[in-house]
């Protein structure tokens, strides 16, 4: 069957999306340069589909390599490019960064085929939705003005993408817009491992409960919404992964909407902060330790999408609930504290 690359590809979405590609029938082929994930996980998706997956260790910003690797990789039919540097807080600190590894890796990538014809599908965020005018938020929905460097890399990623799709020939494109994305393999061998304190909401969560962190703040609860906290579009990474799938089967039978598109990856139903910790707290029986603070600046207010576009034309759509996406979170914690990954 096609071989796929993917980028980024022992990371938190490549390792689960690694699964899935596999369990459809295709080869995928990992390109890492660690940065933000562990070479363990590569026995760890062994312990799930029975094989190591092909496994190459370098930075996808060193041009070179990049088209060596290209150049000797024929077979490769199409990529899935999830490598890119993702913290928002950090981006602020550290734009160049952002800006260098998000758009040289990507570039490096599309000049290494120059001729040559290539499926590709991209890790975009509903971030370029920013505060959407209108709920559910449609892919026809304008994009905001980025409120980070890594909201920034993500848009211009999607206009590198569309001019380059349109302008060459041997381009076939599709950029898919995340919402949130929680939850680990149901195995529980692979799952989220973030770097330091995290950032995002669920593993706050789940380290509080399992005692690495003392309490979770959350950052305001008196937002325009009928609870007052913040409204996401929660979505299982196990059904992103399938996402990636269905992006590559419809490049392979090719996309009647033409050379890219875009499609947003979300459930399509808006949860609070305040029910994703009663979710939480539902299904691991446990009284999670949290306080109301200050807003968190840039944080947008709700956002959930509309998955209809999904659905007809992509033909992919959200399996999985709140509470599996909670019990798996807290499932993988539990493993973590048994087993570390470092
Ligand atoms: N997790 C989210 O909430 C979220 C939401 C929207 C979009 N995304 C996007 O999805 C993609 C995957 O996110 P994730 O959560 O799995 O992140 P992750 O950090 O777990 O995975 C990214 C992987 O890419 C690797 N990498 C980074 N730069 C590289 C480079 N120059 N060369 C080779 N490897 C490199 C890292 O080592 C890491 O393993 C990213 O593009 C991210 O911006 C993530
Ligand atoms: O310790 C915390 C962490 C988060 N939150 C709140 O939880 C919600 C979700 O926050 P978070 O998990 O950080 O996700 P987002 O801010 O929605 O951003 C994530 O989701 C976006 C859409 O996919 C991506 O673009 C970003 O990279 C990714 O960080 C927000 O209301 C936060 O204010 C807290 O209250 N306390």
């Amino acid at each position: 069957m096609s071989k796929i690359l993917v980028t980024g590809g022992t990371g938190y979405i490549g390792s689960h999306t690694v699964v899935e590609l596999y369990k459809a029938g295709y080869t995928p082929v990992i390109i890492d340069n660690l940065s933000n994930s562990s070479s363990k996980i590569l026995a760890q998706i062994e312990k799930i589909i029975g094989v190591k997956p092909e496994f190459h260790q370098f930075d996808l910003c060193d041009t070179e390599q990049t088209t060596a690797f290209i150049n000797n990789n024929p077979d490769i039919s199409g990529i899935i490019h999830f490598a890119a540097s993702k913290a928002v807080g950090e981006s602020v600190q550290k734009p160049l960064k952002y800006y260098h590894n998000n758009f040289f890796s990507l570039i490096n990538l599309l000049e290494a085929y120059q001729e040559k014809k290539i499926n590709f599908v991209f890790s975009s965020s509903c971030t370029v939705y920013g505060e959407p005018d209108a709920l559910p938020v449609t892919e026809s929905a304008p994009v905001k003005r980025a409120s980070s460097p890594y909201g920034n890399t993500k848009q211009i990623a999607e206009e590198i993408l569309a001019e380059s799709a349109a302008a060459y020939d041997n381009y076939n494109i599709i950029a898919l817009r995340y919402f949130n994305p929680v939850g680990a393999h149901e195995s529980a061998l692979i799952g989220e491992l973030p770097l330091g304190v995290p950032q995002n909401l669920l593993p706050f969560i789940t380290q509080t409960a399992i005692g690495k962190r003392e309490k979770l703040t959350v950052f305001g609860n008196d937002f325009d919404t009928p609870d007052g906290y913040c409204i996401r579009d929660f979505i299982h990474v196990v059904d992103l992964a399938k996402a990636h799938v269905a992006a590559i089967q419809l490049l392979e039978k090719g996309n009647p909407n033409g050379k890219y598109d875009v499609f947003n990856v979300g459930t399509g139903k808006g949860y609070s902060v305040l029910e994703a910790i009663k979710a939480f707290e539902k299904v691991s029986g446990k009284t999670l330790n949290y306080e109301v603070g200050p807003r968190r600046e840039g944080d947008i207010v709700k956002v959930y999408g509309d998955v209809t576009k999904s659905s007809s034309e992509l033909g992919w759509k959200a399996q999985l609930g709140i509470e599996e996406m909670m019990s798996s979170a807290w499932k993988w914690e539990n493993y973590l504290k048994e087993n570390p990954i470092e």
